[in-house]
């Protein structure tokens, strides 16, 4: 009876304890796969919560999944390996311990047990360390973020196609870049930062670049070696000569390109200048898209751009999560040349409108009305424009801060005219408006918001009486 008793204790203990092993090796490996999903994904930079640093760009490299596969091969093998690593001590200590006590009761079970699971345990920790030396961004990237992981994936298709794929050690510290830390190149190139991506800047004014060095951006010493250590590099340059310059001039941007990046120009200029440094970046095996940009400066620090992109169309598929973080939308237009035209047509209907705003509320307190009324009349009628409600009080005050520089306004109806001029489009009313921009400038308003131009009609004024 009592070596029954004793025998169905023991039994009872071996189940009980194959159980318990089989449960702690079973807990173990789902948290061991729970950590290894975490590294996984870091690894394979597959989104959790907030977009990554070193967010890639798999399509620009036409890269498949196969490093996925690979990965999850690796991962089954190193389960194997385990599982049989497991077995093997199982046995191996019941029977030593059944040699050194001379009896195989649930006592030994239950060290074989814990040691099973120690051994387990102490795996897994060598194989995430050997994750983490692998993959050397992700202790820093884990540090950094550990808050705000979420667990859940982006819906967005672009998104989780920039992020399933991994890619050669290298590709891993590749970027974003972005040259001219102007009014509006500064707030694009925060918000990429902010959205998790490794910016790296580059401006004419170095101290230009400060603020977002500061805020963890990095900083290479001409657009040449930003494109080399990017893989898609933006520009936000004031006009056509500074673009050429920084695209194909001496240390500019082409020297760095080559296949498999991507320069998207987003600075507002003519169709003749974006099809220049298009040819000369293709020319390097590199991607080009122009993309300027509609929208001021409040909506560019507010990620509310309008992107007006023509050129490469995988590059822009590749760069829309990117657009999609500094702007509410984007229009791909066809060949380069068309982002450009469709900017300047809407930048020539601008200008005009600011011109003749200001001629109204010239005359509206020269006949002795409230200007600060009519801009309310106008905002709620049919020619409400957030422009003239946004504008319109500074104006009334002669506070021109600028937000759009009137020299770039000018610049872009003189660029609207010579485009008419090509296709032999009257614009009258853009042609006045111009003048009226050029005396602006020779008043010295070039740096002032544009709606400054109202300056130059009360200068006008001035002179006739
Ligand atoms: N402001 C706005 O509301 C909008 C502007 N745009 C367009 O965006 C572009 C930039 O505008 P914005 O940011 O306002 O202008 P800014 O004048 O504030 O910035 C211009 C940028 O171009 C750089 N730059 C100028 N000349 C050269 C040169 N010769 N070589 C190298 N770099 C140069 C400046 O460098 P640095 O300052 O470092 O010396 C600066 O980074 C323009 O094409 C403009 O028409 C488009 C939509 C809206
Ligand atoms: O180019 C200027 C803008 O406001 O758009």
């Amino acid at each position: 009876m009592h070596s029954s008793i004793e025998s169905l204790k023991a039994s009872t203990g071996e189940a009980s304890s194959i159980l318990a092993t089989l449960n702690s090796i079973e807990s173990l490996k789902a948290s061991s796969k729970l950590l290894g999903l975490e590294q996984y994904m870091l690894c394979n930079n597959i989104e959790i919560g907030a977009p990554k640093r070193n967010q890639r760009f798999p399509d620009l490299r036409g890269e498949s999944n196969r490093k996925s596969v690979e990965a999850l091969v690796k991962n089954t093998g190193t389960e194997f390996l385990q599982c049989g690593l497991a077995a093997r001590i199982y046995s191996d200590v019941t029977y030593g311990l059944k040699e050194a006590r001379g009896v195989h009761d649930w006592r030994n079970n239950l060290i074989v047990g814990a040691a099973t699971g120690a051994v387990l345990a102490l795996t897994t920790a060598m194989d995430t360390a050997a994750c983490s030396r692998l993959c050397p961004r992700v202790p820093a990237h884990f540090n950094r973020s550990v808050s705000r992981f979420s667990f859940s994936f982006k819906a967005s298709s672009s998104q989780a196609s920039g992020s399933t794929t991994q890619g050669d050690e290298k590709l891993l510290y590749s970027g974003v870049g972005f040259l001219g830390l102007g009014i509006m190149g500064s707030p694009m190139a925060h918000n990429l930062l902010k959205a998790g991506y490794d910016v790296t800047v580059w401006s004419r004014t170095k101290s230009k670049c400060d603020t977002l060095i500061s805020l963890g951006a990095q900083y290479k010493s001409s657009p040449g070696e930003v494109a080399a250590s990017c893989e898609i590099t933006f520009a936000m340059l004031a006009d056509p000569e500074s673009a050429v310059d920084i695209a194909c001039g001496e240390h500019g941007v082409a020297s760095g390109m080559g296949p498999g990046k991507g320069y998207v120009d987003v600075s507002t200029v003519d169709g003749a200048t974006s099809k220049l440094i298009s040819a000369r970046i293709k020319s390097t095996g590199g991607l080009f898209l122009e993309a300027p940009v509609s929208g001021s400066k409040k909506p560019a620090e507010d990620g509310k751009l309008i992107f007006l992109t023509a050129g490469d169309k995988s590059l822009y598929e590749t760069a829309s999560p990117l657009l999609d973080v500094m702007g509410k939308s984007k229009f791909y237009l066809g060949d380069v040349g068309n982002g450009a035209a469709m900017k300047l047509v809407v930048n020539m209907i601008m200008g005009s409108m600011m011109a003749s705003f200001s001629e109204g509320l010239l005359l509206s307190e020269k006949l002795g009305l409230d200007p600060a009324v009519l801009v309310e009349v106008i905002s709620q009628g049919a020619i409400s424009a957030p422009m003239y409600s946004v504008k319109g009080p500074s104006m009334i005050q002669s506070l021109y801060p600028p937000a759009f520089p009137l020299k770039h306004q000018q610049k872009d109806l003189r660029l609207a005219l010579r485009l008419a001029e090509s296709v032999s489009q009257a614009t009258p009313v853009a042609a006045a408006a111009n003048e009226l921009y050029k005396l602006a400038k020779s008043h010295g308003l070039s740096d002032h918001d544009f709606s400054a131009v109202i300056e130059a009609l009360k200068a006008r004024l001035e002179q006739k009486e």
